[in-house]
């Protein structure tokens, strides 16, 4: 969510690269249990060190997954003006487009009755069941996903007093995203920039990928690697207000998304995002003598306002340049 470019120039080639696959599918992985303590120091780590991981997590079935695409592809198959019928209260949170890309925003996606608004706004008759039931039963699941996630990290690094009025501090957005090739493409062997380079804004972000190759990760050492889809896993992604709250302990990675050939792409994210009104602080037990404090406190829309302003584009790291002490 929220592109930016810190690459004017067209980019650099990626190499494979295979990120931290953590398990998240085992049945004893609760809280406390030592499976979960085990899953904790790998999620910190691979979070310190490259700001994402794969995890597979087998509540959001292969059945389901398959149900989701289908909805999607149902979707952008729509009119482009129902298409943009999609729109939200909050900025950047409907449908968008630009260039090769385009993204349905739905609100709340983890609640039955806000998905059924959104497939109102396309079907203002009757809504679609099958398809808002498709996709509250994803965010739903997956959100539980993004939960543990944040538990863990926030435990692993002794502020789990914070945990619930964290948790109750964000909300979701689902994005159903679709990139196309121009049938006309000349060269079908170069790479096409289907998403500038950014970090995502947020608090957590689920990304899926649909078959069809593109999204690269830029490692902390600047080299960009490309994320090979998996239909059994999920790419889970810091964003820059975790990384604020956690007082720059973990890591937000630039990413980006590269088509090649001619296939149609298509990926899910779900995405943690700060209610309107919250700050977001680093808790006092995250700065000592080795952490400075980093980051002055700052509102979320606040951030993604001065993001949308030149100098919050064109900076290196918007949240440096806004935040930064
Ligand atoms: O389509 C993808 O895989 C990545 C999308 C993304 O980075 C975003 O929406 O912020
Ligand atoms: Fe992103």
């Amino acid at each position: 969510m929220d592109s930016s470019s810190s690459d004017s120039v067209l980019p650099v080639v990626a190499v494979s690269f295979q990120l931290p696959l953590i398990d998240f599918s085992d049945k004893t992985l609760k809280p406390g249990s030592s499976k979960w303590d085990e899953v904790k120091i790998d999620v910190r780590k691979a979070l310190e060190d490259y700001g994402c991981f794969e995890a597979s997590f087998d509540k959001v079935s292969l059945e389901l997954k398959k149900s989701v695409f289908e909805a999607v592809e149902e979707l952008f198959k729509l009119p482009v003006q129902t298409r943009q019928r999609n729109v939200s209260s909050k900025p950047y949170h409907g449908y968008l487009s630009h260039n090769l890309y385009q993204s349905f925003g739905i609100d709340d996606a983890n609640v039955f009755d806000k998905v059924n608004d959104f497939t109102r706004q396309l079907w203002p008759d009757h809504g679609n069941k099958s398809i808002s039931e498709t996709i509250h039963q994803f965010s739903e699941k997956l959100s539980e996903l993004e939960v543990m996630v944040r538990r863990m990290i926030m435990e692993s690094f002794g502020i789990q007093r914070y945990i619930d009025e964290h948790l109750n501090s964000t909300n979701y957005i689902l994005r159903l995203m679709e990139y196309t090739t121009p049938l006309d493409a000349d060269d079908e062997e170069e790479s096409k920039l289907g998403l500038r380079a950014h970090t995502d804004k947020n608090m957590i972000t689920i990304l899926h990928q649909h078959q069809v190759e593109g999204l690269e990760v830029k490692t902390k050492d600047e080299k960009w690697i490309k994320v090979k889809p998996s239909q059994d896993s999920f790419i889970v992604m810091v964003g820059d207000s975790l990384c604020a709250l956690l007082n720059g302990r973990v890591f937000s990675p630039y990413h980006r998304v590269m088509l090649t050939g001619k296939k149609t792409r298509y990926s899910t994210g779900l995405f943690s995002v700060p209610k309107t009104g919250v700050t977001i602080d680093s808790p006092d037990e995250l700065v000592d003598e080795e952490h400075p404090r980093l980051f002055k406190p700052y509102d979320y829309n606040d951030f993604l306002h001065f993001f949308s302003t030149e100098a919050g584009r064109s900076a290196q790291s918007a949240l440096h340049a806004f935040a930064a002490l």
